[in-house]
């Protein structure tokens, strides 16, 4: 099969590029830059495809549609809503990495991400790819962001079983740098990162509209969840810890049974039998490892959900997302273990 992938020169294209190029399903790929940009060597982009043959060539619709089986958007936020609508009238399958077909209401789109929005028809043919949580796909597939694919898969046994108060969820969650992507800020530079650790976006994370959609889908009487963000000085990982009141008294073991219900077959989700994740647990895989408690002195349940934000918060959802999509082996072309040490 030959593919497209739109953003090879940012951090998800990057590792979506290199997962493509292992799969044993994918004879191609075709690379695609900016519209107005001249065709470039991918060996010039990055020291690391010296030896890459393949070309970014620029932007067009219709000459992806013509030569492959499904285009991979890798682009920055308010791309897609421009780019993806040809695709979308021709039900062309696409799987689109950023927020901008995640949010059915425009609107909430507008507010949080403060761009101009898809049109409400469009948006009404994506489809939110949670791919460890299988729910139908349409040819527009909205892969999940970082943030919330790993706070969703810690809270859904939760929440679908309704084991917790539903006004009571709190999460912090913490990112490496990557999930920043590529371009340099005052906020990313290396001397404000390193050796630091900073709260940002407090109450205005794109990411919480996203969580309250999936939520309210599995339970209605969740009214809002408080969520933070933290930056630490790591290039890739997400932890979310989440803490939320039990509705009735549980034991640790109840609450692992909950998780065990939900996701015993899930290849890669991993709830763990005793302790809690680290975020090198799950690094290079495309794995959410997850780690559970109740405290019996606060009635409290905790969480600790951990992914590989460029892995399965990003492209290897992406191509989970496309072996589900073409009814491949759900493991198909992505790793299980991590890089470690
Ligand atoms: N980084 C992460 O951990 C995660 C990222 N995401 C989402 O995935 C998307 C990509 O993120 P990330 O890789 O971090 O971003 P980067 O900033 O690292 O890369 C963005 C890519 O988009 C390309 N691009 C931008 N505008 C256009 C355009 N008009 N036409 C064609 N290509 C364009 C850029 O090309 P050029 O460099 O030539 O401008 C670059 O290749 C974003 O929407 C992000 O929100 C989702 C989950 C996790
Ligand atoms: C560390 C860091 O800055 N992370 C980014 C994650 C962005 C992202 O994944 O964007 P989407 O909204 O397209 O999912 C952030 O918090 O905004």
């Amino acid at each position: 099969m030959q593919v497209a992938l739109v953003g090879v020169t940012g951090y998800s294209g990057m590792v979506l590029y290199q997962l493509l190029k292992q799969h044993p399903q994918v004879d191609g790929i075709h690379l695609y830059g900016h519209a107005d940009a001249p065709a470039v060597p991918l060996k010039t982009v990055a020291t690391m495809y010296q030896k890459e043959t393949a070309v970014i060539r620029p932007f067009d619709a219709a000459a992806i549609m013509h030569d492959n089986a499904m285009v991979f958007f890798a682009t920055s936020a308010g791309i897609t809503c421009q780019l993806a609508l040809p695709f979308i009238a021709a039900h062309f399958p696409v799987i689109d990495l950023s927020g901008d077909f995640r949010l059915r209401d425009p609107q909430q789109y507008q507010h949080w991400y403060q761009r101009t929005p898809a049109p409400v028809t469009a948006l009404a043919q994506a489809s939110y790819g949670l791919a460890d949580m299988p729910s139908p796909l349409t040819t527009y597939i909205a892969n999940p962001g970082c943030y919330a694919t790993a706070t969703l898969l810690g809270l859904a046994p939760l929440v679908q079983q309704q084991l917790i108060e539903p006004t009571s969820i709190v999460v912090d969650a913490k990112s490496g740098l990557s999930g920043a992507g590529k371009r340099a800020t005052t906020a990313s530079h290396y001397v404000t990162v390193n050796d630091n650790v900073s709260l940002y976006k407090l109450n205005q994370h794109q990411h919480i509209p996203e969580m309250m959609q999936q939520l309210q889908q599995w339970w209605p009487t969740i009214p809002a969840i408080e969520f933070t963000t933290t930056l630490i000085p790591v290039t890739r990982g997400i932890m979310a810890t989440i803490y939320a009141k039990a509705k009735q008294p549980l034991t640790t073991a109840q609450v692992r049974d909950a998780f065990m219900t939900t996701y015993h077959e899930q290849p890669f989700v991993q709830v763990l039998p005793t302790g809690m994740p680290t975020i090198k647990d799950v690094i290079g895989s495309n794995n959410c490892a997850l780690g559970v408690n109740y405290n019996p002195v606060t009635n409290t349940v905790v969480v600790v959900s951990v992914i590989d934000n460029l892995m399965k918060g990003a492209a290897g959802q992406a191509i989970q997302n496309f072996n589900r999509y073409f009814d491949f082996a759900v493991t198909t072309g992505l790793p299980t273990l991590p890089v470690f040490p």
